[in-house]
């Protein structure tokens, strides 16, 4: 059994309910348990070519026996389930999984890259993140930092997911 740690992102349609939708998709992909899930974050657009709402952003530990391949491959399956089109470039989407931390795996392809090269530098990752693993990382001691702080003040924590999202 290994540990998976996805960043979810959304910022088309009704945001609750696809990542409520996400999240049960993931909690029945095969032999896969959704351990943990942090707070839901409203934040700014970080790096997008368009005006656009803000993201609710979450991060999700999950007990899994799929490879890293296997459980990208199934993010991009329900990627499609929840009706994601890819236009542009950081596009607004619907539902957005990204791979962050698979075990202490590193991977270093093209489809994909494991731990995510971006996570570091994204205060809508980081924050969600350091909920699931408060002794790991500690946010902001150095947050003006973060990309997503550049306009300074634009991570806002919503709630717990068992309010907002059951
Ligand atoms: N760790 C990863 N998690 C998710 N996708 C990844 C990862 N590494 C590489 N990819 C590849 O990135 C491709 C494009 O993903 P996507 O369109 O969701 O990017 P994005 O979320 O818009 O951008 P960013 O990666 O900057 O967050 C996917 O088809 C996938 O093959
Ligand atoms: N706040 C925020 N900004 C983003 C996000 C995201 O999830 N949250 N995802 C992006 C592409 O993956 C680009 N920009």
């Amino acid at each position: 059994m290994s540990r998976a740690v996805l960043g979810l992102g959304t910022n088309l349609g009704d945001r609750a309910e696809n990542l409520r939708a996400a999240l049960g998709a993931l909690g029945r992909l095969p032999g896969t348990r959704v351990e943990a899930v942090s707070s839901v974050w409203q934040t700014a657009p970080f790096d997008v070519p368009d005006k656009q709402q803000d993201y609710w952003n979450i991060c999700v530990s999950l007990e899994t026996t799929l490879s890293p391949h296997a459980l990208l491959g199934a993010c991009l399956g329900v990627e499609a389930a929840l009706g994601r089109v890819r236009r542009t470039y950081h596009g607004a989407r619907v539902i957005d999984l990204d791979l962050l931390l698979y075990d202490g795996a590193a991977v270093q392809e093209k489809e994909l890259t494991v731990p995510h090269p971006g996570m570091l530098e994204r205060a809508f990752v980081l924050f969600p993140l350091s909920e699931l693993f408060p002794e790991r990382i500690a946010c902001g001691l150095d947050f003006h930092n973060a990309p997503g702080f550049a306009d300074g003040g634009s991570v806002l924590r919503l709630g717990p997911a068992k309010d907002l999202l059951s």
